[in-house]
């Protein structure tokens, strides 16, 4: 028969999804009576864990609303507005007689429930979904799960476990989408171990305004080669650099700070340089620019890279290997009691000396020299303290024997791992995002330490040079004079006269 003409059109098949009964529904009766007990034991156990994961969350809230609770019920309304009354008293001395500790123990605890409460639990799933971290197999949903949070007012500090199958790229990808849904200035990611990240939302920078450089100290009795405060990090800790039984190398782009660094460091030794337990020696390529500014400090310094300089290394090559030999069998390593100084070297551009020096001979000889003082001079007490703005193996390529390695502002996210060892980017250390506005920020990474830190060395200005070469000198040194401005009214050659 013909279809034409006919109204008859196929009914839509009926989808009407069937019900899904529980698999357990299915099972003999029995079974199910033999495994009541145990769905019961499994589901107070579940509870338990829930409960447990709230108090670890949320404890200062929890315990704070049961006590209320309790209070009222044992004393009425007028014995819980005493009571809260009198806490309140308890917090405003504690606050107002130790500030740090209360910070600490009380408004980070507030700070870190409520945000982890009102911004990260609840908008955790819609974050996820939007910005592209959920998976879906067999729809079924895969969510990264919401771990501690830690709010420290500047900082968030959010641990996050990944789903199956994510990489830490996929979160660095997503970097800025996340810093923006929960109102971050930016996000760092942070690989804890496989699978566990840490992302740090960031508010504001506490490394923003300089940090200006203590008092120099009298007597070198506080003086400890182990930990030489050159700075804070962004915690508000002091930043501490190790010379003793390290080397240093410093790395950024013109501008970075690299000078704050040197100097910072020469601050902290000035004591022990001007009793004569440090001796400081140096080497300037660029004529005497950097180091040229308190030469007052230095026992020996060379303004060139030519066969002054080689020949000052050459020389501490040579003392390398006599104390060496003098120290074998009877010292393990230097200390005071050896009665030699302590050794520092500093190299304000290590490429200068060891990579540009257009005299093949005297660039062999001065890499040869250099090679041995940094792998030989731990032990005898010498320590190396090199800058240089470019990383690459070319121009430094014995990097890895400088233990404590410094990141100034980078011009190239590849940069990083190259001068902090490879991973450093993956936990967070983005020195190539440094701003120019900020210099002496640095990411630094000491041997054996697990993570980054991210800090600024103290300002150190002019005046401070002449300070600190006016100490080391035992006379007054003035270089840094601030002229007063030419009379515009004068003729040329009146005003150059005067
Ligand atoms: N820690 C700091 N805090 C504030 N300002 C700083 C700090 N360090 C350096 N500056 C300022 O930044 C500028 C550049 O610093 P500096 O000369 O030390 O950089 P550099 O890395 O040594 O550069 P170059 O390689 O060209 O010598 C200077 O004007 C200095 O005053």
């Amino acid at each position: 028969m013909s279809m034409q003409g006919s109204r008859w059109i196929d009914p839509a098949p009926l989808e009407v999804e069937r019900p899904r009964l529980p698999w357990w529904t299915l099972l003999p009766r029995w079974a199910q009576v033999v495994a009541l007990p145990f769905v019961l034991m499994w589901l107070v156990v579940w509870l338990l864990v829930q409960v447990g994961r709230l108090l670890w969350r949320y404890p200062l809230t929890l315990v704070a609303a049961v006590l209320v609770g309790w209070v009222q019920l044992a004393t009425g309304w007028w014995g819980l507005a005493f009571t809260l009354l009198a806490v309140v008293v308890v917090l405003g001395v504690w606050w107002r007689v130790h500030l740090g500790s209360f910070t600490r123990s009380v408004v980070v605890q507030v700070r870190t429930e409520r945000r982890r409460f009102g911004v990260y639990a609840c908008q955790w799933r819609a974050v996820m979904r939007l910005s592209g971290l959920v998976k879906a197999h067999r729809a079924k949903e895969y969510r990264p799960a919401l771990g501690l949070v830690r709010s420290h007012g500047w900082r968030d500090r959010v641990r996050v476990r990944m789903v199956k199958g994510q990489s830490p790229q996929d979160w660095e990808l997503r970097a800025d989408n996340l810093a923006h849904a929960f109102h971050a200035r930016s996000c760092r990611v942070r690989v804890r171990k496989p699978g566990r990240l840490e992302l740090d939302f960031l508010h504001r920078d506490p490394l923003t305004h300089p940090v200006p450089v203590p008092a120099l100290a009298e007597s070198d009795d506080g003086v400890d080669l182990r930990k030489i405060t050159v700075g804070r990090t962004e915690t508000g800790k002091p930043w501490r650099i190790r010379l003793l039984g390290r080397h240093l190398l410093g790395v950024g782009v013109t501008g970075a700070g690299k000078g704050s660094l040197l100097w910072a460091l020469v601050w902290a030794l000035a004591p022990l340089i001007r009793t004569g337990r440090v001796r400081l020696v140096g080497i300037d390529p660029k004529g005497g620019m950097e180091l040229g500014q308190a030469p007052e400090v230095f026992r020996r310094v060379v303004f060139d890279n030519g066969p002054d300089a080689v020949a000052l290394l050459e020389e501490i090559a040579a003392t390398v290997k006599e104390r060496a030999t003098r120290y074998r069998g009877a010292v393990r390593s230097w200390s005071a009691a050896t009665g030699d100084p302590f050794i520092v070297l500093v190299v304000d551009e290590l490429a200068d000396v060891l990579a540009y020096q257009p005299d093949k001979q005297l660039r062999e000889r001065a890499n040869r020299a250099m090679q041995t003082i940094t792998s030989q001079g731990r032990a005898p007490g010498v320590a190396v303290v090199g800058f240089v703005q470019d990383p690459r193996k070319e121009v430094v390529s014995f990097r890895h024997l400088f233990p404590t390695r410094v990141a100034m502002r980078l011009d190239e996210k590849a940069q990083v791992d190259m001068v902090l060892g490879d991973g450093a980017r993956e936990q967070g250390a983005a020195a190539h995002e440094i701003s120019e506005h900020t210099p002496g920020v640095a990411w630094t990474k000491d041997e054996g330490q697990r993570e980054p830190l991210r800090a600024r060395a103290f300002h150190i200005t002019d005046t401070d040079l002449d300070t600190l070469a006016s100490f080391a000198a035992g006379r007054l040194v003035r270089r840094a004079q601030v002229l007063p401005f030419p009379d515009q009214s004068m003729p040329w050659t009146e005003r150059d006269a005067a």
